[in-house]
């Protein structure tokens, strides 16, 4: 026997199966036998078993020789020796040697067995922390309760080395799975070598076997020198066929075996010592066995504690499902009971809402009912006040007027008397001094003869003394004359102071006039709104829009009858909208009457006021008809002033005028007075003077206005001018404003006064939205501009009736070039143009509320540009 049989029970092999070996890292610390063992080589194959029988071919080294030698001496020699000394031999085959085989100790074994199987259970065992392998039926399979770990089947009795091992064990290889028929070859062993027929060594412990085999694998050196045994000369098949040959050389025979006891018995001894080291390994071996035993079983509990924590963890875990699956089918049950009060309550709460809504509807209806009663009692008062106001204001006006014109009518009929007197006086005067003349020449002519008569004094004599009486005579006539002459000098002088003095009360009162017509004016408020509503030109136009006007009185009110509109129970209506103004002019009135409205503003102008007159409204509405058409409200305004002028002449009234007619396209100013040349037109730059609240124009041609003629010449230019530069006048008419300056200067010679009016007639483009107009492109950018400065100027009016201290006058061209003529300094009045058209009827809404808006805007009073020289009539000495 050799190593190789022992390797396996310690726990790692040398067999061709290397890849087994488990416990590689101590095992050379374990005992040097194992060394041995493991540096055996391929070659100890051929020793697959502890238990190789005696049978087989002898082995080649010695090693094999000392194994042979051994059995034999325990078998055969020792028995024999036994009988010899009267010992007393045992049935016990195990103890027919007469040497106690090695104990191999239940403990020892297994804990040998334990490192194997520990080693085998690393490679086997699962992890503890993976789930238990379940058997086929479900449940957990515990491989403690059902397998037996080598340590506990090494515990347990050896059984017979004859019996077949259990497949388990077949791990050891060739060396277990042969013991079967190891048993079988030493019956032939037996027979064939030893003395006599002995009986087979079946109950003989193999462990024996193993252990004094180690001591054979010790390399003694000596195997070589080793004798050869009758054993190793004997022919395989002669021993059974000639024992009476060998049986006679007993002397021979006893020699050779006590020469082989020796070396048998030197080999026990080593083999002895070999025991001691292994005794000493199995110590250690056990001791490690325990340590790794007491491991296992602290593995084990804490398997024990993990599986027991896991099976809590498990029964837990289940035990949560459950809450789990409970809670969830609580949480349904809620929800579904949440979800059916929700339902509930959405119910409750749509009819409380109903309800409310309901009666808050009915609440509405019945306020809004109130609330009209109200504002129509409102409106009904305010009305009745208003009528007295107006029938106040329009009494005292009346009486303002009559008293006004009783009394120039009393100072023209004073003056006109005077004038006459005058007149009178000049002509007696003119009388008296062709009178006067005529005596003188007489006097001369007469003193012309006395000197022809003093010549012929001596002739003459008599007839000096009767030209002396006569010369007495007549210069007694001529003081009586002159007399006259001075009383009527005097008178003349009287009547001339009379005169001035009547001049100057006159020039007194049309300064008290203007105040008061100004004062009138302000009662009027300084923007004033004016509707006019052209006629229908053509039945073709279309429908009429539905326009009332009910306020035959004052005239200051239209209804529109609004479009279809349906409530909320599907009826369509049409509401009546009423809109209110200063005055309203139906379609019936003609330029003529509408200048009659305007024509104090105009005279404002001339008493130095900023006037600004604009026609708003949507394209074809009649803004052009009635600003610029011939009997227009430029045309007249012109004329009313030279009319005017002229009469002023007699007050001591000089008035100078100068026109200037420029057009706002897409917000830039184009000056209509100058004919659109091929190149570059010079830029039009708006000027403002803040010390004389003037605005000027620069680059901009100025026209004086000395004749009626003229103005319409210029508006005949500006209207060619108009035509050239758009392809159809009446679309660029439509998409511009044209504004026409007219600045008046006045100066008073006989009170030295100076004033400075502007009136602004404003023809304002189209006022259509762009939403309706459905422009694109440059019509678009058009509309874009018209619709942004007609914004600005609605802006520019709210904040000065907000009395704002920032007025956006910079946000558009107009408003800016207009800003004198907007401002405080300034009287307003816009002419909200309407349409008859029912097709127009949205845009005509929504001019009338624009104007409607203007026209709740109180505009700060007006002050006029007049001024007074430092030089006052009392001071130059009249
Ligand atoms: N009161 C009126 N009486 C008679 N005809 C009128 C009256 N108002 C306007 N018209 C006529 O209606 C037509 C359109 O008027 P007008 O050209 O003045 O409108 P508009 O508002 O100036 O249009 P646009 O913005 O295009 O200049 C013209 O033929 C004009 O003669």
């Amino acid at each position: 026997m050799d190593g190789p049989s022992l390797a396996p029970l310690l726990g790692f092999g040398c067999r061709g199966d290397r890849g087994r070996l488990t416990t590689t890292t101590h095992q050379n610390a374990l005992h040097p036998l194992r060394r041995r063992a493991n540096s055996c080589g391929p070659s100890d194959q051929r020793y697959p078993s502890l238990f190789t029988p005696t049978t087989l071919p002898p082995p080649p080294n010695a090693s094999g020789a000392l194994l042979l030698s051994s059995y034999l001496l325990v078998n055969f020699l020792l028995p024999r020796m036994r009988l010899h000394n009267n010992m007393d031999s045992s049935e016990n085959p195990t103890f027919r040697s007469g040497l106690r085989p090695p104990q191999i100790h239940a403990s020892t074994t297994s804990s040998y067995l334990t490192e194997i199987t520990s080693s085998e259970a690393n490679a086997r065992a699962q992890p503890t922390g993976l789930p238990q392998k379940r058997t086929h039926k479900g449940s957990v399979s515990h491989p403690d309760a059902k397998r037996k770990t080598l340590l506990e089947r090494a515990a347990e009795p050896h059984k017979p080395a004859g019996l077949p091992r259990p497949a388990a064990t077949a791990i050891k290889g060739s060396s277990i799975a042969a013991l079967h028929a190891e048993t079988t070859q030493r019956h032939a062993f037996s027979k064939t070598i030893g003395p006599g027929a002995k009986p087979p060594a079946v109950t003989r412990a193999p462990t024996s076997m193993g252990f004094s085999s180690s001591t054979i694998a010790r390399p003694r050196g000596r195997t070589t020198a080793r004798p050869h045994t009758s054993m190793a000369t004997r022919e395989p098949d002669s021993a059974p066929s000639s024992p009476s040959k060998k049986g006679w050389d007993v002397d021979g025979r006893l020699s050779e075996f006590e020469s082989q006891f020796k070396v048998m018995k030197e080999a026990f001894e080593g083999t002895m010592t070999d025991r001691k080291a292994l005794e000493e390994a199995i110590d250690i071996a056990k001791s490690r066995a325990n340590d790794l035993e007491q491991k296992k079983q602290q593995l084990e509990d804490q398997m024990d504690e993990l599986r027991h924590q896991l099976d809590s963890q498990r029964d837990e875990i289940s035990s949560l499902q459950q809450d789990k699956h409970r809670m969830s089918l609580e949480m349904e049950a809620e929800r579904m009971k949440h979800k059916y009060q929700l339902e509930d309550k959405e119910r409750e709460l749509r009819h409380e809402v109903e309800k409310v809504q309901r009666e808050l509807q009915s609440r509405i209806d019945q306020l809004t009912r109130e609330h009209r009663e109200t504002i129509e009692a409102i409106e009904r008062r305010h009305r009745a006040e208003l009528a007295d106001e107006q029938a106040q204001k329009a009494r005292e006006l009346g009486e303002l007027r009559t008293r006004l014109g009783a009394e120039q009518q009393d100072l023209s009929l004073e003056l006109t008397k005077k004038s006459r007197e005058v007149q009178e006086m000049r002509a007696q005067i003119e009388e008296l001094q062709l009178d006067l003349d005529r005596e003188q020449t007489l006097k001369k002519t007469l003193q012309n003869q006395m000197t022809e008569m003093s010549t012929n004094n001596m002739v003459l004599e008599d007839r000096v003394r009767s030209l002396q009486a006569k010369i007495e005579f007549l210069e007694s006539d001529s003081k009586q004359q002159s007399d006259s002459f001075a009383a009527m000098e005097a008178r003349l002088q009287e009547a001339l102071r009379v005169a001035d003095e009547a001049r100057q009360k006159l020039i007194k009162e049309e300064t008290e006039r203007r105040v008061l017509f100004n004062k009138y004016q302000e009662l009027k408020g300084n923007i004033r709104v004016m509707c006019r509503v052209r006629p229908i030109l053509d039945p073709a136009e279309g429908e009429g829009a539905k326009i009332a006007f009910p306020d035959h009185k004052t005239s200051s009110q239209i209804d529109v009858t609004g479009p279809e509109e349906k409530n909320s129970l599907g009826a369509v209506t049409r509401r009546v909208l009423p809109f209110e103004f200063d005055r309203v002019f139906d379609p019936s009135v003609t330029n003529e009457e509408v200048f009659g409205e305007i024509s104090q503003l105009v005279q404002s102008a001339l008493d130095g006021y900023n006037v600004c007159i604009f026609c708003y409204g949507q394209t074809g509405s009649g803004k052009t008809y009635t600003m610029s058409s011939p009997d227009g409200m430029i045309p007249r305004a012109t004329h009313m002033i030279y009319d005017t002028i002229t009469k002023l002449r007699e007050k001591s009234w000089s008035y100078t005028m100068e026109g200037s007619f420029v057009e706002v396209y897409n917000e830039e100013l184009h000056d209509l007075l100058t004919p659109p040349g091929p190149g570059k037109q010079p830029r039009l730059e708006i000027r403002h003077d803040d010390q004389r609240k003037q605005t000027t124009i620069v680059n901009c041609k100025t026209v004086a206005l000395d004749s009626p003629d003229k103005v319409e010449q210029m508006l005949r230019q500006a209207q060619n001018n108009r035509s050239v530069a758009a392809t159809k006048a009446n679309e660029r008419s439509s998409r511009s404003h044209s504004v026409f300056m007219l600045r008046i200067t006045g100066e008073n010679s006989a009170t030295h006064e100076r004033c400075e009016g502007t009136l602004n007639l404003v023809d304002l483009a189209g006022s259509e939205r762009l939403k309706h107009s459905q422009a694109e492109g440059d019509r678009m950018r058009e509309t874009q501009n018209i619709n942004k400065s007609l914004a600005c100027l609605g802006d520019v009016i709210e904040a000065l009736g907000r009395g704002s201290g920032h007025v956006p006058y910079r946000n558009s061209k107009l408003t800016h070039l207009l800003q004198y003529s907007l401002g405080g300094n300034s009287k307003t009045l816009m002419f909200v143009m309407v349409s008859p058209l029912e097709a127009h009827l949205k845009e005509t809404i929504t001019s009338l509320r624009f104007a409607t808006k203007v026209h709740n805007t109180h505009i700060g009073t007006a002050k006029s540009t007049k001024k007074l020289r430092s030089t006052t009539p009392e001071s130059n000495g009249r």
